[in-house]
């Protein structure tokens, strides 16, 4: 599902209003899911709507209405004079009958609601005075609220915080998710999302080219991959995961597991000489290899069957994985550096990034946390220290000219082609040590599948999140590939696939 910025979100408006909607059926529309989710959430008891100056507050002068017209008990604080609203926002309060009460914070009361509709996209700057004051009465009211749109204070495009902002029970938004209902901590404030219809054709969206979606599965279903019932495993790909030495190993038999767990149809760890034993001690199904540092490396990726690698995982830091990136990169198989692999680079990202672009290849994924992205594109953040995650990972991604996937409660993945999704379905005990591990062997084992590069990336996004609600609290690690034959057995379902 697309995600549109506020800015795209005007376009829509206008887009929409060209082809004939009126701008105030848009409006009515929009007052009028709220006032749905309004009555779902507030029962019989009296409702406040707090309005603001723009049509944010037009918005909650339809509700107010339409749920007067339902026998609600409503009253509405306006944050400004009645004779300052304009256009639309003053044609809505107008067709409110019911009391206006002035910007006096002891007017709250003790609601069963509070729809806040003081400010939605058209928040432009910090927020201040009257409404910083109405913001935090409402937040300490204790009754449960509504926001229109967004979360008052909230910005759409970033999901920042202005000051300060809402924390709603439930938002409604209109037509499609903005930014800040997935990015944090938007997301966080803005209670359960519902989006409404109101009216604006989807028609509209083959002009604005939306680049930003959510990562759900219907937006990957198409590259899902799914075995033959010709096939075998040589047409399932081969990962290659490159291990530590004697004393970090385990990440990448976390790894590896995650990969073979993904559907790769054949996987292996290659092993330095030190850490051979405790490698083929502890792996069954994984196979694993001798690997005689970055010469020995490029000997076995000579094998073009070796189709995905992942490097990074327990790696260690400095000139001999250094020498390993460069070597797979030159060998071309589809990519994945994480960890190691990018701090490695931290003093010199620039010559990753020179390296990456010379393959020509576009399956190359980098995949790191915040610290790891801050250490290798240290350059752009403190050039830029305001920009959002997504437009951080979009930079990312254009510097570097592989994907970026940066991990997180709402992981970006961005491509240099300019496309990015946002994922909401990690639950918070995913942070556990080796998750990130498994992650990035689950999207080498994609890779081996010969899923696209960006498609990996998200998909593995996506089913490491879900893998986490199949664990639940107390997961560990080790429990995520585990899990993986439940999560997938619920995408065949979900896509219809027979099993
Ligand atoms: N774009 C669309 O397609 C639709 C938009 N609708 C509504 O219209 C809203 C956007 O309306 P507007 O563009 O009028 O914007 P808003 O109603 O969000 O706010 C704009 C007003 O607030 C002021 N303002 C901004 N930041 C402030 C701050 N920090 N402190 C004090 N005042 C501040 C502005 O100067 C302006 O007067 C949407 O969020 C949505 O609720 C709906 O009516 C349906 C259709
Ligand atoms: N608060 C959170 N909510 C949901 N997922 C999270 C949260 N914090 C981290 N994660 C996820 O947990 C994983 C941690 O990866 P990483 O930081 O690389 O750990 P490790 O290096 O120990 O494997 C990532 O997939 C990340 O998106
Ligand atoms: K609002």
């Amino acid at each position: 599902m697309e995600i549109l910025t506020t800015g795209e979100m005007e376009q829509a408006d206008r887009l929409a209003i060209a082809a004939g909607a009126p701008g105030f059926a848009l409006m009515l529309h929009a007052g009028q899911a709220v006032a749905d989710a309004a009555t779902d959430l507030a029962g019989q008891g009296p409702i406040l709507v707090a309005a603001g100056c723009g049509n944010n507050g037009g918005d909650g002068f339809v509700a107010a209405t339409e749920l007067a017209a339902r026998g609600h008990d409503v009253s509405v604080i306006l944050l400004c004079g009645r004779d300052s609203l304009k256009g639309d926002a003053a044609l809505a309060a107008k067709g409110w009958k019911g009391r206006v009460l002035p910007c006096d914070l002891s007017a709250l009361g003790s609601p069963a609601l509070i729809i806040d509709a003081l400010f939605g996209a058209g928040l432009n700057r910090p927020v201040t005075g009257d409404p910083q004051a109405m913001i935090e009465a409402i937040n300490a009211n204790g009754a449960p609220v509504l926001s229109v749109d967004l979360p008052s204070g909230i910005n759409g495009t970033t999901g920042a915080i202005m000051g300060v902002a809402v924390r709603a029970t439930e938002t409604v938004t209109f037509f499609r998710k903005k930014p800040a209902h997935l990015l944090l901590p938007g997301r966080i404030h803005c209670g359960r999302v519902r989006v409404a219809d109101i009216g604006i054709s989807d028609v509209v969206l083959d002009k604005i080219r939306p680049a930003t979606f959510e990562n759900i599965p219907d937006y990957w279903q198409g590259a899902f991959p799914v075995p033959r019932i010709d096939g075998h495993k040589y047409a399932r790909g081969h990962a290659v995961i490159v291990s530590g030495d004697l004393t970090s190993t385990g990440a990448a038999r976390l790894s590896a597991r995650g990969a073979l767990r993904a559907g790769a149809g054949l996987v292996s760890v290659l092993s330095p000489d030190d850490a051979l034993g405790a490698n083929t001690a502890s792996l069954t199904a994984v196979m694993v290899r001798r690997m005689n540092g970055a010469a020995g490396f490029a000997e076995i990726l000579t094998d073009r069957r070796l189709n995905a690698c992942v490097i990074g995982p327990g790696a260690g830091v400095g000139e001999e994985t250094r020498a390993l990136v460069l070597t797979a990169l030159a060998a071309k198989p589809a990519l994945v550096l994480d960890a190691d692999a990018l701090t490695s680079f931290a003093d010199l990202p620039a010559r990753l990034f020179e390296a990456i672009k010379e393959t020509g290849n576009t399956d190359i994924i980098l995949t790191p946390h915040e610290g790891e992205f801050r250490r290798l594109f240290s350059e752009m953040s403190n050039k830029h220290p305001l920009r959002s995650k997504l437009e951080r990972v979009r930079a990312a991604a254009g510097r570097s000219g592989a994907i970026v996937l940066l991990k997180g409660p709402d992981t970006v993945v961005a491509s240099p082609d300019g496309r990015a999704t946002i994922a909401a379905n990690a639950p918070p005990w995913l942070a556990t040590a080796g998750s990130g591990d498994v992650l990035s062997g689950m999207i080498g084992g994609l890779l081996a599948q010969g899923v696209p590069a960006f498609d990996a990336a998200c998909i593995g996004v996506w089913m490491h999140g879900e893998a986490g609600h199949e664990a639940g609290p107390g997961l560990i690690a080790e429990d995520l590939p585990e899990v993986l034959p439940a999560v997938l057995r619920r995408l065949y379902d979900r896509f219809g696939i027979d099993y």
